[in-house]
């Protein structure tokens, strides 16, 4: 059994549960349930606290995580990010009232209030700069309205909490985040369970961000649109029955689906569509 970590709570949980269920996995009916078994598939989840999992995966203890990757380089795990998942993305940035600092090389003799200590301290450090830094569970935002801190170091999605707080950025962002699998550092590379696990995750990844698109055209158009739509190995070219003509099949990247069909209506093709693909392996 492969035994994997995944996140109980918090903007990480909803979205990885999502991602296993889309991949094939059994996931919990039951936001109490801590531990369950897929036999079918050979894994058993364990539901932990996302800042949690990087500790219990480097220990050896369990196979691989998921978690975000602020999580994992502020824990200072022996664990190491083998998959980027591609959601829960932030950046990680200093902000401060307007005029305090205008980056980190002000921030010296200041306190920064943070929940990421370990990546707060570790960027003051490389950046020469000798700051306090307090740790505090969450609301962080707040923590300059009452006196605690000159600064503070957080996720910053949308900016909402920011804005609301009178708070600006400052500087570059410290990092940025999004969820990834994580193995122990030194675990062995090529495990197949742990391939296959990655294949069915990369396998949605793919699903969710490419469409599977066919048309008609005529030969002499042929070269110009399969440039438009080169798929990922080479596109399918089959003839018609109507002499002259061939149908064309490549998955494209959903993003600009709209505009390679606009680019093919140009051209000449016709019956142009798009359908979705639920899940493949490349
Ligand atoms: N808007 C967001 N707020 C907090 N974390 C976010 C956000 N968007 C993405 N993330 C990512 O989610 C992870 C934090 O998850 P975690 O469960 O620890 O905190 P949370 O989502 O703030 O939940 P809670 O504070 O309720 O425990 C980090 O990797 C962070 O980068
Ligand atoms: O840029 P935004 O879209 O506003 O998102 C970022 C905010 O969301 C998180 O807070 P959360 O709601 O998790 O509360 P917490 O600070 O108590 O963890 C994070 O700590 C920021 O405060
Ligand atoms: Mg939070």
């Amino acid at each position: 059994m492969l035994r994997i970590a995944i996140p109980n709570k918090g903007s990480l949980s909803g979205p990885a549960s999502a991602m296993l269920h889309e991949a094939g996995y059994q996931q919990r009916t039951e936001s109490k349930e801590l531990v369950l078994v897929d036999p079918a598939n050979e894994v058993e989840f364990f539901y932990l606290r996302p800042r949690d999992i990087a500790i219990y995966v480097s220990s050896g203890k369990l196979d691989i995580g998921i978690t975000g990757r602020d999580l994992l380089q502020d824990s200072d795990a022996r664990a190491e990010e083998i998959l980027p998942l591609g959601f829960a993305r932030s950046t990680f940035r200093y902000a401060t009232r307007p005029g305090t600092a205008s980056g980190v090389e002000d921030l010296g003799g200041m306190t920064v209030a943070t929940s990421y200590e370990g990546i707060v301290a570790k960027h003051l450090a490389d950046h020469g700069v000798d700051a306090s830094v307090v740790h505090l569970d969450g609301a962080v935002e707040t923590a300059i309205e009452l006196g605690v801190a000159q600064v503070i170091a957080d996720v910053v999605e949308t900016g909402t909490s920011l804005r609301n707080a009178g708070l600006e950025v400052i500087g570059e962002p410290i990092m940025t985040s999004e969820a990834v699998v994580i193995r122990g550092t030194g675990a062995e590379e090529d495990d197949p369970k742990v391939q296959q696990f990655l294949r069915r995750l990369q396998g949605v990844l793919v699903a969710r961000t490419y469409v599977m698109m066919d048309y008609d055209c005529r030969v002499e158009h042929l070269e110009k649109a399969v440039a438009l739509t080169p798929g990922l190995e080479s596109p399918t070219v089959s003839p018609l029955h109507h002499e002259g003509w061939v149908a064309v099949r490549a998955m494209v990247p959903s993003k600009g689906a709209q505009r390679i069909m606009d680019d093919l209506y140009q051209l000449g093709a016709r019956a142009i569509l798009t359908t979705a693909i639920h899940a493949c392996r490349l």
